[in-house]
């Protein structure tokens, strides 16, 4: 399956097809007429899958890989000299190629070094997780995180190529799944009703599983439809923020240790819709269908944590514009908007 993300000067393919990490060099030719590709990896998705990329691609290209720890911890704003330093020694120059092979950490990582290397550098994405597959590796954003919060120095830096192998899913542990599903989740809840009910009727992973290069499609097809709309995230795609505010300070606050992004995310949709249903501003019921399908793929729910201890992380959130925090909020399964309040939005309603 092919698609193509259209932004003028910008506009980039994404195949998805099981199998295609066999065939990575017939890829990236066509894209990349340069000398020497810098793969960025992690500790274990570059033991599975490092191999198998830098042989084919060494048939033309010069290759040298980066690996660093896997998990959250690396996606942090100091570990980027090291990684600078790296890509120096390999004497990397501003016609060559960056790879990012891995999840959704590897993938925001990397692009935000080929976007700040040399004032810029090609860059490609191989997402290896389901989250990274269904999401983060389309639309442009790249990002490194600061102490005080998640994704606060980066850029919009496009992929020239996106290549998705869903055979990949097959070594990815079944926490990383839930993780994945909670973005193909968030999807149906701003956007398509028929896609949260599908997902609402699976029985079981195995069942998931039959579907899912068809699941993958239907989401980076969303995704590209919205990113098309509102590249810069002012408008339409805000939408995609849905559980966010809550979610990344839910993770900051608990230092990316307790929560995976996805876990994150959708503890954040559910408290946020039973906040918004007691106000009048969603369908009753809504948060109780979102929180049974979420079960279903063993996402958890709720925190226990007091919204008021997330304030501080929620204060920075990029939402935060024209002077007023804008809550993504859903009027029903299906159709999302945006609610502009500040953080008193969260008090008033524990004292519901
Ligand atoms: N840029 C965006 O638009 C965007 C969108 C959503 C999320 N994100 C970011 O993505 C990150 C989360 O991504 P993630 O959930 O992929 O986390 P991740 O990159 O940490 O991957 C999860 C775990 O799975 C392992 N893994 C990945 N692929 C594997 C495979 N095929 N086989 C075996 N193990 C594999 C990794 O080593 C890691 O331990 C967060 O930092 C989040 O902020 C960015
Ligand atoms: O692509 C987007 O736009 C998104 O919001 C997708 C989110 O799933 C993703 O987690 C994103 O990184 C969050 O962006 P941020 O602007 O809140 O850092
Ligand atoms: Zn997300």
């Amino acid at each position: 399956m092919e698609m193509k993300v259209n932004l003028g000067k910008d506009s980039y393919p994404i195949y998805i097809q099981q199998g295609l990490l066999d065939e990575v060099l017939g890829y990236i030719k066509p894209i990349f007429q340069g000398n020497k590709i810098m793969i960025i990896s992690d500790n274990q998705v570059f033991s599975y899958y490092g191999e198998k990329i830098e042989t084919q691609l060494k048939k033309e290209y010069e290759v040298g890989h980066i690996v660093v720890p896997h998990g959250e911890q690396s996606k942090r704003f100091d570990i980027l000299p090291e990684l600078y330093n790296e890509l120096l020694s390999f004497q990397l120059t501003r016609t060559d190629l960056i790879i990012a092979l891995g999840g959704g950490v590897i993938g925001d990582l990397a692009g935000f070094v080929a976007s700040t290397f040399l004032r810029g550098v090609k860059f490609v994405q191989i997402p290896t997780s389901l989250l990274a597959q269904v999401d983060s590796s389309v639309g442009g954003k790249v990002a490194v995180d600061l102490p005080a919060g998640k994704n606060l120095v980066g850029a919009f830096k496009h992929p020239s190529l996106v290549l998705i192998d869903p055979l990949t899913l097959k070594t990815l542990e079944k926490r990383f799944i839930s993780d994945g599903m909670g973005e193909v989740i968030k999807y149906g809840c701003i956007f398509d009703a028929d896609l949260f009910q599908q997902l609402a009727c699976y029985t079981s992973f195995d069942e998931l599983y039959q579907d899912i290069d068809e699941i993958i499609y239907r989401c980076v097809d969303l995704k590209r439809d919205v990113v098309e709309k509102d590249l810069f995230d002012f408008n339409d795609r805000l939408a995609l923020n849905f559980g966010h505010t809550l979610g990344h300070a839910i993770e900051q606050y608990y230092h990316y240790e307790k929560y995976s992004h996805g876990e994150a995310i959708s503890i954040g949709m559910v408290q946020l819709t039973r906040i918004a249903e007691a106000k009048g501003l969603t369908k009753v019921g809504t948060a109780d269908q979102i929180c049974d399908v979420l079960k279903i793929y063993q996402l958890p729910t709720v925190s226990h944590l007091k919204t008021s201890d997330l304030k501080q992380a929620m204060a920075v959130d990029k939402k935060n514009i024209y002077k007023k925090l804008s809550y993504v909020l859903l009027h029903a399964i299906g159709q999302s908007y945006i609610y502009p309040s500040d953080l008193t939005f969260i008090d008033e309603v524990e004292e519901v």
